[in-house]
C-alpha cells in the first residue's frame, strides 16, 4: 500500500530523495550522476568520497554500549589522522542547505550513501533509507580503521560497530569497490603523482561502478588496490582482511555480482542505520505516487476562498493526454459527489513542459509531472480535504484518495500567502523579516492564543563546531488584526526579523484553546512567500 500523506518525519527526506533533477528539486545527486570523477580533477569521485563519509561517521559507533554512529560527528572530528582527506567537509557541503529539523545531517550523510551506491549502480541499488537520525553536538570517542592496523584491531573494531569478521570482509569490500587512495593524503601508500591535480589509485579497474571487481580483480590476483598489493606491506589492510576467513566471503562476491550486490545492500543499509540508542527511526522511506505541495489557502473579502497549489504525480499514473482533476471535500467532512449539496469544488490542474522532475539514475523508480491547481469556493462550504482524479484520454477515471480519507486540508488555521511577504535584505545587510498573516476560524475558541514557532539554528560556541545547525525553537506570539466582514475568519499577524538568510526551514504556528483543543500547521518554507526568489505564483 502506498503511504498516507502527511507524514511530518518523512516527507522532507522524500522530496530529498526521489525528486532528484529538474522542477524545483535540491540536485545534490547531480553531482553523483554517474558516479563520475569530478570535472578537472581526476582523482575525486564525489559519489565515492559520499560512500566514505557514512562510513567514517559510523566507525566509531559502540553498539553495545549504544553510543555513536550515523550523527553527523564525523564534522566534530576533522582534526584526526583517522579522518585524513576531503571527503567528509565535501559531503556537507553537498547537503547543508537542506538541513532542517526534518532532515537532519546525519540524514542527509544517509541520503548521500544511498545517492551514492544508487548512482554508481546505475539504479540497481537502491539503499532503503529511514529518517530521524539525530544530530551530535560535539565529538565522539575516536575508533575508525586505520590500514596500518593488524588484523585483531580491525577485527575488534568492525565487532564494536556491530559487524562480525565475516561481515568486515563484505563490508570493506563493499566500500573500496568505487573510488580509490588519494596521493595527496595518502602519500606512504601511493606515491604523489602530480600535486597540481587530485590523483587517485583506484581500488578496482570500474572505479565507477557499484560491482564485484574488487574482489574478482582481488581473487584472481590482477588487482592494483593500493590496499592490497601497495608496495608499502604495513598498509595493506584490504589484502589482510580479505584473506582473513582463507578466502572465503570475497571469493563468493567474487563468484557472482549478485551475491555481491545483495550483500552490499543489506550492510550498507545496516550501516546507516547503527545509531545510538535512544534514537528511534523512521518507517522507511516510501515513494508517494500522488504528494500535494505548495497547498496555498486564502480567505477574501467577497467570502470566498482560493484554493491553489501543485500535486506531483508519478509519470507511471500519466498517459500523454491524461486530465487531472481534484475534488475538494467541504468543511464539513463530507465526502463530496456529483450530487452533492452543496456542490463539490472541482479544479482542473495543469501543467507545463517545465514541470517535471526525474532520478540521476537510468533505472529511475519514479519520474514526476507536477500539476498547479487554482479554484475557488465560498468561505461556508470551506475545504477539509481533496481527492486526486486522473482521466485517460479514453475518459477512463482512477482516483486517489490517500488511503481513503483523502489528503487533508484543514482550513482552521491558514497562512495567508496574499497578504503575506518577506523583506529581503538590501546589499551588504542581513535582516530578512517575515511579514506573516494568518487566519484563523472561529477564532474565539482559541482561548490561549496563536503563536508561531520559528527554529532557529543556534550559535555555534565554538567555532569549529559550526558545520552542523543545532535549532532551537523561538516562539513568537500573533496579534490579533481584524475579523472578515461576513465569515467567521479572523486575521492575526507577526512580524519577525532574522539575521540569516541560510534555513529556511518549516515553522510551525499553533492555536491553544480551553479542553486540550490544539490546532497546528507546519508552513514549509519561507521560500514560498511573495518577495522571495524562489515563491510561485499560482
Ligand atoms: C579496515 C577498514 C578500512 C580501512 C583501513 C580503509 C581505508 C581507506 C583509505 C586509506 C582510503 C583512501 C582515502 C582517500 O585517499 O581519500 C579509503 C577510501 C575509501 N574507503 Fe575505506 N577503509 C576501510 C573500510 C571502508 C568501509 C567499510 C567503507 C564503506 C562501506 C569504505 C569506503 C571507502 C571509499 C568509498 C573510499 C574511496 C574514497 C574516494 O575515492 O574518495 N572504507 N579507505
Amino acid at each position: 500500500t502506498d503511504p498516507v500523506w502527511p507524514n511530518d518525519k518523512t516527507d522532507e527526506l522524500e522530496r530529498l530523495l526521489f525528486e532528484q533533477e529538474g522542477f524545483r528539486t535540491s540536485e545534490i545527486a547531480v553531482f553523483a550522476k554517474g558516479c563520475a570523477v569530478a570535472l578537472g580533477q581526476p582523482g575525486r569521485i564525489f559519489a565515492a568520497e559520499w560512500l566514505r563519509n557514512a562510513y567514517h561517521d559510523m566507525a566509531t559507533a559502540d553498539v553495545l554500549a549504544g553510543t555513536g554512529g550515523m550523527d553527523a560527528s564525523i564534522l566534530y572530528e576533522q582534526d584526526r589522522d583517522e579522518n585524513e582527506g576531503d571527503a567528509f567537509l565535501e559531503t556537507r557541503a553537498a547537503v547543508a542547505d537542506f538541513q532542517t529539523r526534518r532532515s537532519s545531517m546525519a540524514d542527509l550523510f544517509a541520503l548521500a550513501l544511498v545517492f551514492a551506491v544508487g548512482a554508481c549502480s546505475d539504479g540497481d541499488i537502491l539503499v532503503p533509507l529511514r529518517g530521524g537520525r539525530v544530530d551530535a553536538t560535539g565529538p565522539g570517542p575516536s575508533g575508525v580503521p586505520q590500514p596500518h592496523e593488524d588484523i585483531a584491531s580491525h577485527t575488534a573494531s568492525f565487532a564494536r560497530q556491530g559487524f562480525n569478521a565475516t561481515e568486515m570482509i563484505a563490508l570493506v569490500a563493499c566500500g573500496h569497490t568505487i573510488g580509490g587512495v588519494h596521493d595527496k593524503d595518502f602519500p606512504t601508500i601511493v606515491p604523489v603523482k602530480n600535486s597540481s591535480v587530485e590523483n587517485s589509485q583506484f581500488f578496482d579497474t570500474t572505479r565507477s561502478h557499484f560491482d564485484n571487481r574488487v574482489a574478482i580483480e582481488f581473487v584472481d590476483n590482477t588487482t592494483n588496490n593500493a590496499l592490497a598489493v601497495g608496495a608499502n606491506t604495513t598498509t595493506r589492510s584490504d589484502q589482510r582482511i580479505f584473506t582473513s576467513d582463507g578466502g572465503k566471503m570475497i571469493g563468493d562476491m567474487a563468484a557472482s555480482n549478485d551475491y555481491f550486490t545483495s550483500t552490499c545492500s543489506r550492510l550498507l543499509e545496516r550501516m546507516i542505520n547503527t545509531v545510538p540508542r535512544g534514537v528511534v527511526l523512521s518507517d522507511v522511506v516510501e515513494l508517494y505516487p500522488v504528494k500535494p505541495w505548495f497547498l496555498n489557502l486564502g480567505v477574501s473579502e467577497n467570502r470566498t476562498m482560493t484554493l491553489s497549489g501543485i500535486v506531483r504525480i508519478a509519470d507511471a499514473l500519466l498517459t500523454k493526454s491524461s486530465q487531472v482533476r481534484l475534488h475538494f471535500n467541504p468543511r464539513s467532512g463530507k465526502p463530496c459527489s456529483a450530487t452533492s449539496n452543496p456542490p463539490c469544488a472541482v479544479a482542473t490542474a495543469t501543467t507545463a513542459d517545465s514541470m517535471k522532475s526525474t532520478c540521476v539514475y537510468t533505472k529511475c523508480p519514479a519520474t514526476f509531472t507536477y500539476f498547479q491547481f487554482k479554484t475557488s469556493v465560498p468561505i461556508s462550504q470551506g475545504v477539509s480535504s481533496f481527492i486526486v482524479e486522473i482521466m485517460d484520454e479514453g475518459g477512463a477515471a482512477v482516483t486517489y484518495d490517500n488511503g481513503g480519507n483523502g489528503f487533508p486540508w484543514p482550513d482552521t488555521l491558514q497562512p495567508q500567502l496574499q497578504l503575506s511577504h518577506v523583506d529581503y535584505p538590501a546589499h551588504g545587510e542581513f535582516n530578512i523579516t517575515l511579514h506573516l498573516v494568518v487566519a484563523v476560524l472561529n477564532a474565539e475558541q482559541f482561548t490561549s492564543g496563536i503563536e508561531a514557532i520559528f527554529y532557529e539554528p543556534t550559535e555555534p560556541t565554538d567555532p569549529q563546531f559550526e558545520q552542523i545547525a543545532h535549532f532551537s525553537p523561538v516562539t513568537v506570539p500573533l496579534a490579533m488584526s481584524n475579523k472578515l466582514e461576513g465569515t467567521n475568519y479572523t486575521f492575526y499577524n507577526l512580524t519577525y526579523t532574522r539575521t540569516r538568510l541560510d534555513h529556511t526551514h518549516p515553522f510551525d504556528v499553533v492555536a491553544k484553546g480551553g479542553d486540550g483543543v490544539e490546532v497546528s500547521n507546519t508552513f514549509n518554507d519561507w521560500l514560498k512567500f511573495p518577495g522571495s526568489p524562489l515563491a510561485i505564483d499560482i
